[in-house]
């Protein structure tokens, strides 16, 4: 089972990848130095040339001079290329490595904190393309600076001290233009992901922003945001204008200054002409990199936000070691002491229920609104994990259950019904490899394949995203085909009727009844007591706890006697629908535990599970226990 230890998986992936990466960066720093080093062939050419060729007036040397310069600047150009393919070797192994668990830790993310978003996706893409860049390059250049300051030493101290003002000067613009933009930069990052969160989250509901005249209202808020960001962004440019004008300014003087410098000292004959050329042309490399590294200082500092977000992000991933596999389920549930929060919530929504599902049981959940009967369903297919308690099917925890694995045995019909981008037959197969026969017969057990043949493009219908090209009614019935695809143990579908018409119910029922035959276990939330008349078992959830559960005929008729109506007769319906609310059954005097146990229901039937009878004892006696013969 998964050992989820918190705070161990960053350190490990990111020291991974620093080990990975070493060999590769630490080339390409070598790499830089000879770079660097042939650098100096410009400038020792120049020196060469005025103080041997134009002195002596030989063209042999000339020749022979460039002849070498030619030959050690193509060596430069060569060894360039070699870094610059390396970097992209080292920007493919980051995606590689942190790629994956980058995408499946937001995955996680989302179904802990209840919200998803694909910044750390953006944050690895900042990473990477950083690692490629001209920033990176500066990085690795700078630390070769000093070798062009000591040769300009050697042409003479003057030169050298002047070139190293420059460059501390340079540099130290460069800290100023961090710490005055480095605020305002982070700023206007967290309100422009917060400008672009309103502006994705309304182009997603754009029919319904639109319908409701809700354009101006969440534009103002887009815009607040958006403005803010901008302010920051002005802020931050000006502060770096500032210094890159300054820059711009520093920089030609300095090269004025080395040339004025080096000829006043050839003028007083401390210098020869060729020096002092070189001496100006070697600079030139010194301050390169540095200004680079100003010029790429924004750029630096938003990867080095994204860095730490991402490893932020990753910092709490959970270490879960390669599981054993388990056998395929057969669709035992226990469900035991179960309390659990929305993600991201502290008030539970499930409030200590405990019961068994045998195998092969059929079950309806109903109740009235925000009784949690969602929420339950979440638990059973084990995507929230709950804090108290546990979903166990057959034996084995679900929220503890490798995903991967425990997947294909899970059948799951959301309330909201989720289909991604992709073909309808990708949507069937779960996005896994295409089994043609599996998928049709898939369709044709949710009732499906008639209509999936009239589409376009039949099964390679491309449904857009988030299923946008389908009808509701048409996305609830493929979801259904995705639910039971590969014959799960467990089938759990939450309001699978919501957007069907009386076909598609029909249809729905004709699935229930070939689940029931072939023993699959299945619980269906609805609203609708028409779904639920040939179901096993019924379990009415209330307020995040078991009002009562048991054979459906019998919780029927519980429900008939608890629902006094004015003339006397009663609708069992009306409690499906979340019609009387549990006061109205207070208010007649019968509690709804003295119900569950007064009718003699409460007791355990003669066949009861151990199991269920241990989960009745944590949900309190509200817990109605179930006689096995109805499985
Ligand atoms: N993702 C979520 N984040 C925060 N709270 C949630 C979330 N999902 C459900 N809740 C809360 O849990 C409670 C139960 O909701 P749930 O959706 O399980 O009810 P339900 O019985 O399925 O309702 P309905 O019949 O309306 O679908 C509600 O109070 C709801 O606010």
């Amino acid at each position: 089972m998964a050992n989820r230890s918190r705070g161990a998986a960053v350190p490990r992936l990111v020291r991974e990848l620093l080990a990975e990466l070493r060999g590769g960066l630490v080339w390409t720093g070598v790499f830089s130095l000879f770079i660097n080093v042939l650098m100096l062939t410009t400038p020792f050419y120049m020196l060469q040339i005025y103080d041997r060729v134009l002195t002596s007036g030989s063209v042999p040397t000339l020749l022979y001079l460039t002849l070498v310069g030619v030959f050690l600047l193509a060596m430069m150009g060569l060894l360039e290329l070699a870094r610059s393919r390396l970097l992209v070797r080292v920007s493919g192994r980051i995606d590689r490595k942190l790629g994956d668990p980058v995408f499946a830790r937001m995955v996680d993310a989302s179904l802990s904190r209840g919200a998803g978003r694909a910044e750390p996706l953006r944050d690895l893409e900042k990473v990477r393309t950083f690692a490629t860049g001209p920033g990176i390059i500066a990085l690795f250049d700078a630390p070769w600076a000093p070798i062009f300051f000591a040769v300009i030493f050697l042409l003479h101290p003057v030169l050298g001290l002047l070139a190293l003002s420059g460059g501390v000067l340079l540099f130290v613009l460069a800290l100023v233009s961090e710490w005055l933009t480095r605020k305002p930069l982070t700023e206007a990052g967290s309100m422009g992901q917060r400008a672009q969160w309103y502006a994705e989250d309304c182009a997603n509901n754009a029919e319904v922003v639109a319908a409701l005249g809700m354009t101006d209202g969440v534009r103002a808020r887009w815009r607040d945001a958006y403005a803010q960001s901008l302010g920051h962004q002005a802020l931050a440019s000006d502060r770096s204008g500032l210094l890159t004008a300054l820059t711009k300014f520093v920089r030609p003087a300095l090269q004025m200054a080395m040339l004025g410098a080096g000829a006043y000292l050839v003028l007083a004959q401390e210098m020869s002409p060729g020096a002092m050329i070189a001496g100006s042309i070697m600079l030139g490399r010194a301050l390169a990199p540095i200004q680079t590294a100003i010029a790429q200082w924004r750029n630096v500092i938003q990867t080095r936000q994204a860095y730490h977000r991402l490893k932020d992000f990753l910092a709490d991933a959970p270490t879960t070691p390669e599981p054993m596999a388990l056998p395929r389920p057969r669709g035992d549930i226990q469900v035991e002491r179960l309390v659990a929060p929305a993600p991201g919530g502290e008030q539970p929504v499930i409030k200590g229920i405990g019961f068994a599902i045998p195998a092969g049981t059929s079950v309806g959940i109903i109740g009235p609104s925000a009784a949690g009967k969602s929420s339950l369903a979440r638990l059973l297919v084990g995507v929230w994990t709950p804090s108290h308690g546990a979903v166990r099917l057959d034996g084995a925890d679900v929220a503890q259950w490798d995903r991967a694995q425990l997947g294909p045995h899970i059948g799951y019909l959301p309330q909201s019904v989720a289909l991604l981008e992709g073909s309808v037959k990708d949507n069937i197969a779960r996005f896994g490899p295409v089994d043609p026969d599996k998928v049709v017969k898939a369709a044709e057990r949710a009732g499906v394949h008639q209509m999936i043949l009239r589409l376009a493009d039949g099964y390679d219908t491309d449904i857009g995203r988030t299923g946008a090209a389908l009808s509701p009614g048409q996305r609830q019935r493929i979801a259904l085909a995705r639910a039971i695809y590969g014959d799960p143990a467990l089938v759990v579908l939450d309001e699978p009727n919501a957007s069907l018409d009386s076909d598609g119910e029909a249809a729905l029922k004709r699935c229930l009844d070939a689940l029931r035959r072939e023993a699959t276990t299945v619980v269906v939330i609805s609203h609708r007591p028409s779904l639920l008349s040939d179901i096993d078992r019924l379990l009415v959830l209330a307020d995040g706890k078991i009002d009562t559960y048991g054979p459906r005929d019998e919780v029927m008729k519980k429900l008939v006697r608890s629902v006094p109506k004015p003339n006397g007769n009663a609708d069992p319906g009306d409690k499906a629908r979340g019609g009387p609310a549990p006061e109205d059954k207070a208010a007649d005097g019968t509690a709804p535990q003295g119900k569950a146990r007064g009718d003699g229901a409460a007791a355990p039937g003669a066949g009861d599970r151990p199991a269920a009878n241990a989960g009745q004892g944590a949900t309190g006696p509200r817990a109605v226990s179930t006689g096995e013969g109805q499985a």
